[in-house]
């Protein structure tokens, strides 16, 4: 096994060095000898690493490789590109709260793996770098300025991460100007700031939504930017979905072409649960159990009338997790409809026959179905407009109403009794409070951000990998989406508890597969095939793939 101290830098935005740890001694012992500008003084500096048109750059991905097959995919720091930075023992060693703990702050080498089941001729694999206060910072506690933003839909526990960064900041780095932009990335330039302090964000994760408001599309890089360059901010926090995790990370690389020291820190948000790599979103698992008001009340009225039908529709875009843990932690649902496994209606093994022979057996159903579960099938049967929101994504046909309409045409046609109760309780799962779970799960991420900013890492989203938080760059988290693996043992395990036809045909099934992680990762012998290059560029699939199977069970 070879050692961290061992690593070659193959590629990437790492100053030439032969070893990681030398990097970091170098970064040491420049900031002892000279200090930047403020963020404000730097407006008009124009960086090494911007292109001459002014456009951002995309920076390459810092990726360090050691022995047996260890990759580290690194984040940025902003020494990466501003030399000569000044260092500063962490605050939190005088916190009496913190200062007891025996390791209180983190390895600088200490990184977390991706793939955690291996086999004994398996190659280390991807590495994270791990999140955690380091011994020292990048900004003194009156220096820092930091701005929070929440955008896209609202999710449980957006207030208590904004109240965690708040509080955070002030109790664990002494920082007191911290500002809250107003509704979503268009409020950098069009709205107003809210000043926040504890105190002012002392009760708000007991509310649902978000008290900073939020909102879609009027992502302007450059308006953006010049915001935060005026007001002289240094920490961004921006908490969102796989959109805002875009606009996250062109906003980093603007900030470092124009040679910034201000650190940009994504919290992945989302109760669809479709952010690759980290092992799930918070909120999410509040959206299940509130999910299962709805399906316990579909249940009730089903059952309770001859032929009864409980219909819910629940979120989920592209993604059917709530749809599917929903569905496996109720035990009252017949039938699961996600996006990921087509499904049909007439003929045989198509839903209406299914739903007849579930009537013919219990005398009442309930199906379960997710926003984007269906939406090629309907677009079949009704003429569409191709329709956007603001950000771009696709605004969804309903497929609920849809259904419920199909099945009645269809009983009726067969002179059959029917009592079909549709319920759409969607925007009532995303609007409520966090639950205990979620809100001690966003505490976690807000500590970790603010740990990763104040030690000057930049450009990177925080989230649990396998458990333990992690720093993730943009890349890993905007270029794929988590999704069902319909061929997984987990999409198995629902189909086994509702005992719903699979719906899918040889071709479906193939196709599946064809989506599944490449096997090879996990054949150890192959030494050929899991070669470094491969370990690191299936690691976000694998990871949605692992994390489909972890989410849910684990905690952060
Ligand atoms: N590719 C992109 N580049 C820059 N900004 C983007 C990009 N995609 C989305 N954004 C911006 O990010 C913000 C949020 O995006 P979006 O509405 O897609 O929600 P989201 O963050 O994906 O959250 P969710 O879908 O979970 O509600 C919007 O202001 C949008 O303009
Ligand atoms: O109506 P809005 O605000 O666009 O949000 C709806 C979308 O937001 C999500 O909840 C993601 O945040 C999707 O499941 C859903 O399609
Ligand atoms: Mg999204």
């Amino acid at each position: 096994m070879g050692s961290m101290s061992n690593f070659d830098q193959q590629q990437g935005s790492i100053p030439n060095s032969s070893s990681f740890d030398r990097l970091l001694d170098l970064r040491s012992s420049l900031s002892s000898v000279k200090r930047v500008p403020s963020a404000s003084n730097l407006r008009s500096r124009s960086s090494s690493m911007g292109s001459e048109n002014g456009t951002p750059k995309k920076s390459d991905p810092k990726i360090v490789r050691a022995a047996a097959g260890y990759v580290l995919e690194d984040v940025p720091h902003v020494t990466d590109y501003i030399k000569g930075l000044p260092t500063y023992p962490n605050p939190l060693q005088d916190n009496p709260a913190y200062s007891v703990v025996k390791q209180y702050f983190v390895n600088e080498d200490d990184t977390v793996a991706c793939q955690i089941v291996v086999h004994k001729a398996s190659p280390r694999g991807t590495h994270f770098r791990r999140a955690g206060p380091r011994q020292k910072v990048y900004f003194e506690s009156d220096e820092v300025h930091a701005c929070i933003v929440t955008c896209g839909g609202l999710c449980p526990g957006l207030n208590t991460v904004i109240r965690e960064i708040v509080c955070g900041l002030y109790h664990m780095y002494g920082v007191t100007r911290i500002l809250g932009i107003e509704g979503g990335y268009k409020g950098f330039y069009a709205r107003n700031t809210i000043p926040l302090t504890p105190k002012s964000v002392n009760d708000i994760h007991k509310r649902g939504g978000t008290v900073l408001s939020t909102s879609r599309g009027g992502h302007d890089t450059s308006k953006i930017v010049d915001s935060i360059q005026d007001r002289g901010i240094n920490q961004v926090y921006i908490i969102g979905g796989d959109g805002t995790q875009k606009g996250a990370s062109v906003i980093f690389e603007e900030i470092q072409r124009r040679g910034l020291k201000v650190a940009v820190a994504g919290i992945p948000k989302t109760i669809d649960n479709d952010i690759a790599v980290i092992d799930k979103s918070f909120g999410f698992d509040t959206a299940v159990e509130e999910a299962q008001r709805a399906i316990n009340a579909a249940h009730v009225e089903a059952e309770s009338v001859e032929n009864g039908i409980g219909v819910v529709k629940l979120m989920g875009r592209y993604s059917g997790f709530i749809a599917m843990y929903a569905t496996l932690a109720s035990r009252d649902v017949d039938c699961c409809l996600i996006p990921e496994s087509p499904f049909y209606l007439e003929g045989k093994g198509g839903l209406l026959e299914f739903v007849e022979k579930r009537l013919k057996e219990s005398g009442h159903m309930v199906i379960v179905v997710a926003e984007g579960a269906g939406q090629e099938l309907m677009a079949e049967s009704i003429r569409t407009m191709h329709n956007e929101d603001a950000s771009g994504n696709k605004l969804l046909l309903d497929v609920g109403l849809w259904l419920s309409q199909k099945i009645k045409e269809h009983l009726t046609k067969k002179q059959k009794v029917l009592n079909l109760k549709y319920i759409d309780p969607t925007y009532m799962i995303r609007a409520v409070p966090s639950n205990a779970s979620d809100n001690v799960y966003s505490t976690l991420l807000a500590h970790s951000a603010i740990h990763g900013a104040m030690a000057g890492y930049t450009g990177f989203t925080v989230g649990p990998v396998n458990g333990r938080h992690a720093y993730i760059p943009f890349h890993r988290i905007t270029e794929t989406q988590n999704k069902v693996v319909i061929t997984d043992r987990m999409w198995a395990r629902l189909l086994s508890s509702t005992n719903q036809p699979s719906f899918l045909s040889q071709v479906d099934v193939e196709d599946a597969k064809k989506e599944e992680p490449p096997a090879q990762f996990l054949q150890g012998d192959d030494k050929k095939r899991c070669s470094e290059e491969s370990v690191s560029n299936n690691c976000s699939k694998l990871s949605s793939s692992s994390s489909q199977k972890s989410t849910g069970q684990k905690s952060a």
